[in-house]
């Protein structure tokens, strides 16, 4: 089976990015090995801290931020990061050509039911002007990404990985430590059967994504004429990895709980990233106003709604919005 590395070299990545996800991908590898380890290793429950997102942080949140954090500090290709679990943006190389933010671990509410967690990146490059500690630099368009990508640490570990070239799924094989390319090219099915949505909010969305979603569980008697199976994983990693595999919609959608927010999902770290991934599997990835790797950041935390998966799908689920 092919390797990550000849893979990511015959999508024309360069020697340097090839050399920063990789370092990238060893520092998920240990939140891998620290993941499964568990109550085992004290690693489950909560800290007494609280995130600049108003969450209080996971045990595992901060090892795996810190994780990341020092592997890319080290590697000298990297001029400044930005993560879920920073306020700001952490100034790594003066020289590093690229930047890089990431959500460390995604699906904290499920680390403590062994339920699907994973760690979500997007590479940029850092533009020459920037100094280090500088989040403007962080304020580009997501069709500037180099490389997206998730880790998933489900009961295989896999990583999705775009560099524009198509995505690719591949299996981390722990008797030898490398990602091997398990699912090439992945295609997301035009058409699906299936919805992904927390219906518990469904009181504090906008009309068009009521009327929507109560039309999917109308079934065939429905305007849909057909029957819609749901899932929700509670961690987008998870959620997407499935619609990767077999299509779907995955929607966390705008809704009136906190006006100041325009969503849940970030989008630096969640939405840009899941949308480079499925858009180079054929699928689509709308805020339900436009284009999600369209959105001009204001500012590195920055939430956006999210819809996203099957094309025609989430079509159907846009012409609501008109
Ligand atoms: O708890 P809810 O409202 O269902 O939200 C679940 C969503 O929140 C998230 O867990 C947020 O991500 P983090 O766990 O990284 O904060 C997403 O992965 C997931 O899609
Ligand atoms: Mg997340
Ligand atoms: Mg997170």
């Amino acid at each position: 089976m092919k390797r990550l590395n000849s893979q990511l070299q015959q999508d024309g990545a360069p020697l340097e990015l090839i050399l920063l996800i990789r370092t990238l991908l060893a520092g998920c590898k240990e939140i891998s090995f620290r993941v499964s380890q568990g109550a085992l290793a004290g690693v489950l429950g909560s800290t007494l801290s609280e995130n600049v997102q108003g969450e209080t942080q996971k045990k595992l949140d901060v090892i795996s931020n810190q994780i990341l954090k020092d592997i890319l500090k080290e590697s000298g290709y990297v001029k400044a990061i930005s993560s879920e679990e920073e306020d700001d943006v952490v100034p790594c190389h003066p020289e590093g050509n690229y930047l890089v933010s990431f959500d460390p671990l995604d699906g904290s509410s499920n680390t403590e039911i062994n339920s699907l967690i994973g760690t979500i990146f997007s590479i940029a490059h850092a533009p020459q002007w920037m100094a280090p500690n500088d989040p403007a630099a962080f304020l580009q368009p997501g069709s500037q990404m180099v490389a997206a990508g998730y880790v998933l640490y489900g009961p295989s570990t896999m990583l999705a990985m775009t560099t524009g070239k198509g995505t690719h799924i591949y299996t981390l094989d722990k008797t030898h430590g490398g990602f091997l390319l398990t699912h090439p090219n992945v295609q997301v099915p035009e058409q699906t059967a299936e919805f992904s949505i927390n219906a518990s909010n469904q009181r504090h969305w906008e009309a068009p994504m009521q009327q929507y979603v109560n039309d999917l569980l109308a079934g065939e008697e429905g305007p849909m004429g057909k029957n819609y199976n749901m899932r929700w994983v509670a961690a987008m990693v998870g959620d997407v990895h499935r619609l990767l595999c077999r299509g779907g919609i995955f929607m966390y959608p705008y809704d009136k709980r906190d006006p100041t927010k325009a969503g849940k999902l970030r989008l630096l770290y969640e939405a840009n990233p899941m949308a480079f991934l499925i858009e180079q599997a054929g699928g689509s990835a709308s805020t339900g106003a436009g284009r999600i790797m369209e959105v001009m950041p204001e500012e590195i935390h920055q939430r956006v709604p999210v819809i996203l998966g099957s094309k025609d799908e989430v079509e159907a689920c846009l012409s609501y919005y008109d």
